[in-house]
């Protein structure tokens, strides 16, 4: 698989998003994934609900946080995902307005990867952007270049953030994942988190999943 990859450059990934004062990242990071696999099974890229997610997935917990793989298992439920168009994000929980007959996607299943970063790093060259679990301590106070946080400030198994690895690169030998973030673009680098790949920083490699899509 090549030394470098990023959806971004094949039509994979939408325009980077803002999930307001709402703790929806989850259900962005799950958009994202899903938005990657269809556009790689169907040719086609959607800019896909989040609200949707946090009005009518009741496993989760809409502003007050969820998980994606739980998200997966509530579309199948609900039959399906509306575009963002039809379903427009407000960053609050509200009624579920989901009308069925506006469902653009549907999901197969869902599978869980592989936490070497290697073997992720293989997978998302075949399949496309990856749903991850990360600490978002270091995030908050990021501007740039390649995080690298100590342990200590990053720990690896208090996961509380959804995000979406897009692609995978090396800057001046520094491995680094391109994380797609939900905090509008103007966070990070336009939008993106450029973190170190290799030693499980902030635990990213641990919660990685992908929806399976028909
Ligand atoms: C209050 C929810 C905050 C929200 C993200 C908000 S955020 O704005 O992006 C942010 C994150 C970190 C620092 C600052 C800001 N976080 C989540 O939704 C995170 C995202 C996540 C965590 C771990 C793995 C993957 C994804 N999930 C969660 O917060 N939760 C996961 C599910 C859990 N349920 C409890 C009851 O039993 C069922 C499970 C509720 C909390």
């Amino acid at each position: 698989f090549p030394n470098s990859w990023d959806w971004r450059d094949h039509n994979a990934v939408t325009p980077v998003k803002n999930q307001g004062s709402c703790g929806s990242c989850w259900a962005f990071s799950t958009t994202g994934n899903i938005e990657g696999q269809w556009a790689l099974t169907n040719k086609k890229l959607y800019s896909l609900s989040e609200q949707e997610l946090v009005d009518c997935d009741k496993i989760d917990e809409g502003c007050n946080g969820g998980l994606p793989s739980q998200a997966y298992e509530a579309i199948m439920k609900l039959g399906g995902l509306e575009t963002e168009k039809d379903y427009k994000y407000d960053g609050h929980d509200e009624k579920c307005t989901f009308n069925k007959t506006k469902v653009v996607v549907t999901l197969q299943g869902a599978v869980n990867i592989s936490q070497n970063e290697t073997e992720m790093a293989v997978w998302l060259y075949k399949n496309g952007p990856i749903s991850i679990g990360i600490n978002a301590f270091a995030m908050q106070f990021y501007f740039g270049g390649i995080a690298h946080p100590w342990k200590i400030f990053c720990d690896p198994s208090s996961l509380d953030h959804g995000v979406l690895i897009v692609g995978y690169g090396v800057e001046k030998g520094e491995p680094f994942w391109i994380i797609k973030n939900s905090w509008g673009a103007d966070w990070g680098r336009e939008g993106y988190y450029y973190v170190y790949r290799g030693d499980g920083t902030c635990g990213l490699n641990t919660m990685c999943t992908s929806a399976t899509v028909t």
